[in-house]
């Protein structure tokens, strides 16, 4: 285990279509690492990339310090869900999963192994074109999960789960990093991450944004914002600028003021006999933090002309 993703400079263009730009960045072993970004952002690309499904216009990516198609262990080095449509209708799971096994030489037994590990045993046999989104997102895990292998990657692996689901699959990539596995999750949304990921690496336009702790990230963007509502708006406005904050006043009177703690803000009101009616903090969401940072990034906004 202790496997390390390494993307330096990595570059993919479509023609005119810049889909990954020069992006460096380093996916750590041990932990859950969620890819986040707009539609559009480049990760779907970014995974083919690793996987060597795509060949770089520039720069590298390697696994363990190697090119991923110049590994002989197919499936047991890194399991991957990309597309969980892309299964044959006409087979069953089991169907599915002993090809699988049987091309990456991975001993059949893995098949029941990992059915039952999604929770699909009852439905094995069945045919994979009559199942949910959910039960395929499943079926594209236990795929992944069939190797055994030190490094996972999962595209948007969330679509089409039930809360249940959801949870499932949380514990799971907990577990799979808690083993000390390399597990890389692509969202478009910041609240599936939120409690499923440990590290972030945020790109938009295909360009890195940030690369961080999750914990960070949300120390970093909470952007504290306190509202105080009181009888002398404009007194106290005045003495809550002379200590440093900044303060946006609406039109009753209603002060938000940010850089000065709600304590503090009490504190400067008691000692000018201000009366307070109303105090209290606000945090932005980690969604709304995230929103902020990839603004600039987002391809399609609604009410957008282009
Ligand atoms: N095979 C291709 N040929 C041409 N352009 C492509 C190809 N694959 C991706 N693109 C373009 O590259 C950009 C990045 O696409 P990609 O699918 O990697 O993004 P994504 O972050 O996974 O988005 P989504 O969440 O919508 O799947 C997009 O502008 C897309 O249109």
């Amino acid at each position: 285990m202790d496997i390390v993703i390494e993307l330096r400079q990595l570059t993919k263009r479509y023609g005119g279509t810049t889909a990954v730009d020069d992006l460096t960045c380093t996916i750590e072993p041990g932990h859950v690492t969620g890819f986040l970004g707009p539609n559009g952002a480049g990760k779907s690309t970014t995974l083919r990339l690793i996987l060597g499904l795509h060949e770089p216009s520039g720069g590298t990516v390697t696994v363990d310090g190697v090119r991923f198609r110049d590994h002989a262990r197919g499936l047991r080095h890194v399991g991957a869900l990309l597309d969980a449509n892309d299964v044959h209708a006409g087979r069953s799971a089991t169907a599915h999963l002993t090809a699988l096994a049987v091309s990456n030489r991975i001993p059949r037994r893995r098949v029941a192994e990992v059915l039952a590990e999604v929770g699909l045993s009852a439905a094995a046999r069945r045919r994979v074109g009559g199942y949910s989104l959910g039960m395929k997102q499943r079926l594209g895990i236990a795929a992944a999960l069939l190797g055994d292998p030190p490094v996972l990657l999962f595209d948007e692996p969330f679509n089409g789960l039930d809360p249940e689901g959801v949870r499932w699959v949380r514990e799971l990539f907990g577990r799979l990093a808690a083993q000390g596995r390399t597990v890389f999750v692509s969202s478009h949304l910041m609240s599936e991450m939120e409690h499923t990921a440990d590290r972030l690496v945020v790109i938009g336009r295909g360009r890195l944004i940030a690369e961080e702790r999750l914990a960070d990230f949300a120390a970093r963007s909470a952007n504290p914002r306190v509202t105080v509502r009181t009888s002398a708006p404009t007194a106290l406005a005045a003495a809550l600028v002379g200590a440093g904050g900044a303060v946006d006043t609406d039109s009753t009177g209603t002060l938000t003021v940010t850089g000065l703690a709600a304590e503090r803000i009490g504190e400067l009101a008691a000692v000018r006999g201000i009366a307070v009616h109303e105090l209290y903090t606000r945090t932005s969401s980690l969604e709304e933090a995230f929103m902020r940072l990839t603004a600039d990034s987002v391809e399609y906004q609604a009410g957008e002309e282009r």
